[in-house]
């Protein structure tokens, strides 16, 4: 094992017990003195059976001097000689990982012999985390007040205030007075050169809504316009911090693995960065919207439409939409073609989960690539008239793109469990008419470990674009493009009927959750364009660093000693 630089070490006290603690460019380490060896000085390299602890210094929150609770300490060990010998304290705060990707702060205190050691220590350690440049020190955080429970601003007040206060992280804060509020405010009027990140406190409309204003902000500053369908998109500068306080929050849950605010907000002070595709959707030539969990139309859309009018229910309102519009049993009409990502690694029904450090993520064809000049090729012949895109005419009960598996709390893997966050593709899941019974054996599968692709009725590809056009297209003016989602006519042509009362000949999209007002839109993967303060979901095993035990092994020349 290669051996790490020490650059400082003691004999500490840590609780009553005497510790030896170290410090390289990477990992903090320390571990009990042996009794038998006390009385000797400096590290002996001959303990094999002390337990090594360790913290590594990308996962140290800060570092501070403990006056207070060292006093306190002191007097309730008054007698013990060890805390007469070391008056001076301090204490170092880092990420503790407690199972099922949940992150907490822990605190462990050090006392010294003399001021000068403790000063020392700290000057260290600080000196160490000043080198970790990818942390945030300034945020803009937009608190949604009535996403989820209703519980963002005092998610973010007790919760996230206090780690970044902790973290130093300086944080203005806007709590929002209405929809689209922060989106604006992002788009036009927020001084973005004195921030570092933006945090967005919410579910995934809020996060939506960020979204647009960061991406249509960078593509006004750079002028680029982004109804053209195929502008070449400037990736967004700024990364973006969920803390999930909404109802579906798959956004977070699919690139963290869970939806815990505290692991969100240890995760930002870290300053991880894990980038994401976003999918463009267009009508002809104007953007409608961007997405980057689930589009989906039919069955999703459905629930979405139903479930506004019962957001006083709060979460619970996906619920009643859902077994509502899964009643309804709905099915409709139309065209899907899309364009097969037939250069990527994976394929969406593989089991190469996008996990932290996704290999298929990194691999993904770049524009200098001839693998992705041979796609857009390809797409240039088929607009000509032949092969390249896939076309599918049918009745559909849902037809999904999912750009990132959205797993959430109902779903722990995902709509498409094998989707990837930033390969530049998504996982278009076609599902056609079928009995309610075939239906109800689909969804169910998203509970549990089975396969939801492996049924007759559904079709899974892997796409870089896609259309859809509903079968029977009914006239929209251009005010029908404002924000506000109006209801479709029926058509009086209309055929796709259900059997029940409750039936259209369109469906809506439901885009990350927003109602979309057409029917009729054009897809398109837009690789990494944005970043997140995330990492993607750790393998148990990724928790796992290099053995401090490293530390102990013998310097050749004396270490630069602190005792
Ligand atoms: C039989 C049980 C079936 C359970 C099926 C669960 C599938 C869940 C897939 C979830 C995909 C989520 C994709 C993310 C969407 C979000 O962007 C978006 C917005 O989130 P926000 O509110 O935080 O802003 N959320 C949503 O659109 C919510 C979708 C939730 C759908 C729930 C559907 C429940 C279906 C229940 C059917 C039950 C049939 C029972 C028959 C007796
Ligand atoms: N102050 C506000 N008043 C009303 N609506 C808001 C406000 N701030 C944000 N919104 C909107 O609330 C909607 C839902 O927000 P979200 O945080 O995703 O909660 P949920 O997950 O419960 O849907 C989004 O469409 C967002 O634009
Ligand atoms: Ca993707």
């Amino acid at each position: 094992m290669e051996k790490q630089q020490r650059l400082l070490s003691s004999k500490l006290f840590q609780k009553s017990r005497q510790v030896e603690v170290a410090l390289s460019r990477s990992v903090l380490a320390w571990r009990e003195v042996e009794k038998s060896r006390k009385r000797g000085s400096g590290f002996s390299n001959s303990s094999e059976t002390a337990r090594s602890h360790g913290v590594q210094v990308c996962e140290i929150l800060s570092v501070h001097k403990t006056e207070e609770d060292h006093r306190s300490t002191r007097s309730k060990n008054r007698g013990n000689q060890h805390f007469l010998q070391y008056p001076h304290a301090f204490t170092v705060s880092y990420v503790r990982r407690t199972g099922q990707h949940q992150w907490r702060c822990s605190d462990i205190t050090f006392h010294c012999a003399s001021q000068g050691v403790c000063d020392q220590w700290i000057e260290a350690i600080n000196e160490q985390l000043s080198l970790l440049t990818n942390r945030p020190k300034s945020l803009l955080v937009y608190i949604n007040p009535y996403g989820g429970k209703r519980r963002g601003k005092r998610i973010y007040e007790q919760k996230v205030a206090p780690l970044f206060r902790r973290a130093c992280i300086s944080a203005d804060v806007i709590v929002t007075e209405y929809a689209n509020h922060a989106r604006d405010h992002l788009k036009t009027e927020a001084n973005l050169d004195k921030y570092d990140g933006v945090v967005c406190v919410g579910g995934d409309g809020m996060f939506s809504e960020i979204l647009h204003g960061l991406v249509a902000r960078t593509q006004a500053d750079h002028g680029v316009d982004q109804n053209q369908p195929d502008a070449e998109l400037v990736p967004c500068f700024l990364r973006i911090g969920i803390i999930p306080a909404g109802s579906t929050d798959c956004i977070c849950f699919a690139t963290i693995g869970t939806s815990d605010p505290v692991s969100s907000a240890l995760h930002i002070i870290v300053g991880d960065s894990q980038p994401m595709d976003v999918c463009s959707v267009h009508h002809d030539d104007i953007l409608l919207r961007y997405s980057v969990s689930l589009l989906g139309y039919g069955f999703y859309g459905d629930v979405l439409t139903d479930s506004e009018r019962k957001r006083w229910l709060g979460p619970a309102r996906y619920d009643l939409s859902g077994v509502k519009t899964f009643l309804s049993h709905n099915y409709y009409e139309g065209t899907v073609s899309f364009l097969p990502a037939e250069d990527t690694m994976g394929h969406p029904r593989d089991k190469l989960r996008c996990r932290s450090g996704c290999r298929v993520c990194q691999h993904k064809p770049s524009s200098e690539d001839g693998e992705w000049e041979m796609s857009e090729e390809k797409e240039k012949f088929t607009k000509d008239g032949s092969s390249g895109w896939s076309v599918i005419h049918g009745k559909f009960i849902a037809i999904n793109a999912a750009n990132m598996s959205c797993a959430c709390p109902r779903s722990p893997k995902g709509l498409s469990p094998s989707a990837h966050l930033a390969d530049g593709t998504a996982d278009l899941i076609i599902v056609r008419k079928c009995s309610r019974l075939d239906f109800f054996r689909h969804l169910l599968r998203h509970t549990n470990k089975d396969d939801q692709f492996d049924h007759p009725f559904v079709e899974v590809h892997r796409v870089r674009k896609f259309r859809f056009q509903p079968r029977h297209q009914e006239l929209v003016s251009l005010e029908d493009l404002s924000e506000t989602p109006k209801k479709t006519g029926f058509s009086p042509m209309c055929t796709a009927r259900t059997t029940c009362s409750y039936s259209a000949s369109h469906s809506s999209w439901n885009c990350d959750g927003e109602i979309l007002p057409h029917a009729a839109i054009q897809v398109s993967v837009q690789c990494q364009l944005i970043r997140l303060f995330a990492r993607g979901i750790e393998e148990q095993q990724q928790c796992v660093f290099e053995d401090p035990c490293t530390l102990w092994a013998p310097e050749p020349s004396k270490p630069h000693s602190a005792d």
